[in-house]
């Protein structure tokens, strides 16, 4: 979160003061920094040079256009989960050849776009998938690059609820249901085995479990190439973790060397789908406190930014970091649990965080709100969506507007014979 700084006592992103934003945009409002973002996407491409790699950003993490567009011009490809990622990472100007579509439910039509658009790999979950496959290639003439998921049974040590890599988790195969289908795909004549992939979890601190799946995947690509199986890559997924609170900065350098480590012995290129590490720390949701309610247990200090548009804190009890907009070094401290206006007692930023005494109309920030927050959000309650900012040196853009109030109601009603 280096580019959002207090300068003269009051929090910047680069160059630009969030008051400003705020009056220009009004709250919540999601802020990014262009230039940590391209910091942290050249660090990665890096950190792994010493390597033929592919690194696609997982789009699931932040699906902005214009978000997307320096990404991908630093290099990266597309790691997508639906058609209309595929769709977004397409406008964006990805290279059609640098996508991995995952996912373990993908739809015909998903299927077909993925053909159409002669994406670098599906990666496929199941069996019944790679019969559709198959199915829907053949219908078009074509050949469909397949890589197959495998679920190494590795914890990955993070949240459950961001787990993916054990055999209790919908995502991937077995290494023995692998085998069988590699052997498969050479009967099936819509498509090509380029690959195998694993993704393990999300929010990974320690790098261990990810060089254990390194290491067997390394194990079992060196197999399947030995029984003449043609293999292009191992895609090892994403899920390098960043600073919450107090998890250690990302060590980009090491992670790199573990899993350059074990692929190397195979002589296949790499590739990786990093999210969170790219964007998590770029963003900041910014919010105005509504009023302050005491109780006489506790103090809320209720902002109008809300589970709707963040909804880690509710989802998986995350934490996320929270500053005022001033710095307040004169003001008393105060407990409060930060808290939107969404009915639901889980809506909540933080509980039990000291901040400098709050007033209604302050402004708040909730940080590492680049990934997973502006892509998860919902329109629940009504409530429309944040605009999106982008802040580049002193300059700022309007990378999304504001949904409006109108943009919620129209074209939603369907009135029956008879209705009013
Ligand atoms: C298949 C796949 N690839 C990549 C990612 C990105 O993960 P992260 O944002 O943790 O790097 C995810 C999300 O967990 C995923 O499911
Ligand atoms: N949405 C999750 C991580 C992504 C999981 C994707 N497999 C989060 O906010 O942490």
């Amino acid at each position: 979160m280096d580019h959002f700084i207090y300068k003269n006592g009051e929090a910047h992103c680069e160059n630009i003061p969030l008051t400003e934003i705020a009056e220009a945009v009004g709250t919540p409002a999601y802020i990014y920094s262009r230039n940590t973002l391209k910091r942290h996407a050249r660090r990665i491409i890096e950190a792994f040079s010493a390597y033929p790699t592919l690194a696609c950003f997982a789009v699931k993490a932040n699906s902005n256009l214009s978000f997307l567009r320096e990404i991908f011009d630093e290099g990266f490809g597309a790691d997508l989960v639906s058609h209309g990622e595929l769709q977004r990472a397409l406008k964006a100007g990805v290279k059609p050849h640098e996508i991995v579509f995952s996912g373990v439910g993908k739809k015909d039509y998903e299927i077909r776009a993925g053909i159409e658009a002669g994406i670098l790999s599906f990666n496929v979950e199941s069996s019944f998938e790679l019969e559709s496959i198959n199915r829907i290639a053949l219908d078009m003439g074509k050949m469909a690059p397949v890589c197959l998921r495998i679920n190494p049974n590795i914890d990955a040590k993070t949240n459950p609820k961001i787990a993916t890599g054990l055999f209790s988790t919908k995502f991937g195969m077995s290494e023995a249901e692998a085998k069988t289908l590699v052997t498969e795909i050479q009967e099936l004549p819509g498509v090509q085995l380029v690959g195998i992939a694993c993704h393990i979890g999300s929010q990974i601190t320690d790098l261990k479990p990810l060089e254990e799946a390194a290491e067997k995947m390394s194990s079992i690509a060196l197999e399947m190439l030995g029984n003449g199986h043609p293999l292009e890559f191992i895609d090892m997924g994403g899920g390098l973790g960043i600073r919450y609170k107090d998890e250690p900065d990302p060590d980009v350098e090491g992670y790199a060397s573990v899993l350059i480590k074990h692929v190397q012995k195979t002589g296949l290129k790499l590739v990786i789908e990093p999210g969170r590490l790219l964007a998590g720390n770029t963003g900041i949701l910014l919010n105005k406190v509504i009023g302050i309610k005491k109780t006489p247990q506790k103090n809320f200090a209720i902002v109008d930014g809300a589970m709707n548009d963040v909804i880690r804190p509710s989802l998986y009890d995350s934490f996320h970091d929270i500053a005022t907009v001033h710095e307040g070094v004169d003001k008393p401290e105060v407990l409060y649990d930060v808290v939107g206006p969404v009915c639901e007692t889980g809506d909540f930023f933080g509980k039990d965080r000291t901040l400098p005494q709050l007033h209604a109309g302050d402004l708040v920030f909730l940080k590492s709100c680049g990934a997973y927050a502006a892509t998860m959000a919902s329109n629940y309650n009504s409530r429309p969506r944040a605009p999106e900012v982008l802040v580049d040196g002193d300059k700022y853009y309007i990378i999304k507007p504001r949904e409006t109030l109108e943009d919620l109601w129209r074209g939603e009603e369907v009135t029956i014979p008879g209705g009013e």
